[in-house]
């Protein structure tokens, strides 16, 4: 198949080592704009006016209750199936297929230009944000369309993540079948909240510890190309506290913060047995 790159088991590249194809997902300010100072630089701000990010943990403390995936160590990880009901989610589902904003990256991967297979649209709420992986800048549209702001807002709400968790950037992911998948990445460690709402057919999500610096299998990071195939599951883990297979439901949501993105790689692993298809929504709340 055309877009998969020649090697089957990739070593993803520490993020300390420079590499031609190592993926960027980062946002960044052209270099002629200032940092963003704070709330009252509104015009220059990365940040979603509304929030002053910290490191500290950003959601309520009813979410961090409640919602929490315990038993994975030194990871802030929440998950809460049906946060909208199936009707809502079949909605949505439907009106995101239809943006007229989704393609197929092109990217280059070990100097090979292959397709991405899986079909992106992304949003931000200021055109000076930019973002790259596998070299290839992704097409990003502001502001948000109505009914992404829609959602944004009601994560915002004191009833759910609460108003001090504000988004910047919004990806949609479209899973066209199980056939698809995203391989094994971390996301920008200066992503502070990135939160996930799944629409349509469940899909499993693992997240993986990372191997200590200079073990053997410490080598996985960054955001894989999507098409890179995963390196082979590995039939068993050190122990709970290093993996975690959740399947992301129709409606549900999932936000991961603090320093998950240190410590675990996330993946979408293959599901050939997966007829539907899948959009992911993936706010973040991005700092520079
Ligand atoms: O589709 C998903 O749930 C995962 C998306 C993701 O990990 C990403 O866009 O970095
Ligand atoms: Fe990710």
């Amino acid at each position: 198949m055309a877009e998969r790159p020649a090697k089957r088991s990739r070593r993803v590249r520490s993020e300390a080592s420079p590499s031609p194809d190592r993926v960027t997902d980062a946002f960044k300010l052209p270099a002629s704009q200032p940092k963003p100072q704070g709330d009252k630089s509104q015009g220059e701000q990365l940040i979603a006016p509304r929030a002053q990010p910290r490191m500290e943990q950003l959601t309520k403390s009813e979410w961090f209750e409640k919602y929490r995936l315990k038993e994975l160590a030194d990871a802030e990880v929440f998950y809460k199936a049906n946060w909208v009901d199936s009707k809502t989610a079949n909605a949505w589902l439907k009106e995101l297929n239809e943006l007229s904003e989704w393609y197929r990256p092109k990217l280059k991967v070990y100097g090979r230009d292959i397709t991405q297979s899986r079909e992106i649209a992304a949003y931000s709420t200021s055109p000076i944000l930019t973002l790259k992986y596998s070299g290839h800048p992704v097409e990003i549209h502001s502001p948000f369309p109505r009914l992404l702001q829609e959602i944004a807002d009601r994560l915002s709400n004191e009833d759910c993540l609460g108003n001090e968790v504000g988004f910047n950037h919004c990806m949609l992911n479209r899973y066209q079948s199980g056939a698809i998948h995203l391989g094994k990445h971390h996301d920008n460690l200066e992503n502070k909240v990135i939160v996930t709402v799944s629409l349509g057919a469940a899909r499993t999500f693992i997240l993986e510890r990372k191997k200590p610096r200079g073990s053997k299998q410490a080598t996985l990071s960054a955001r894989g190309p999507a098409d890179t195939p995963s390196p082979k599951l590995k039939s068993s883990y050190d122990s709970d506290s290093q993996h975690k297979k959740i399947i992301l439901g129709n409606g549900s949501l999932l936000v991961m913060q603090g320093y998950t993105q240190h410590n675990y790689t996330h993946e979408i692993p293959k599901e050939r047995r997966i007829k539907d298809p899948r959009i992911s929504i993936t706010f973040r709340q991005l700092i520079n």
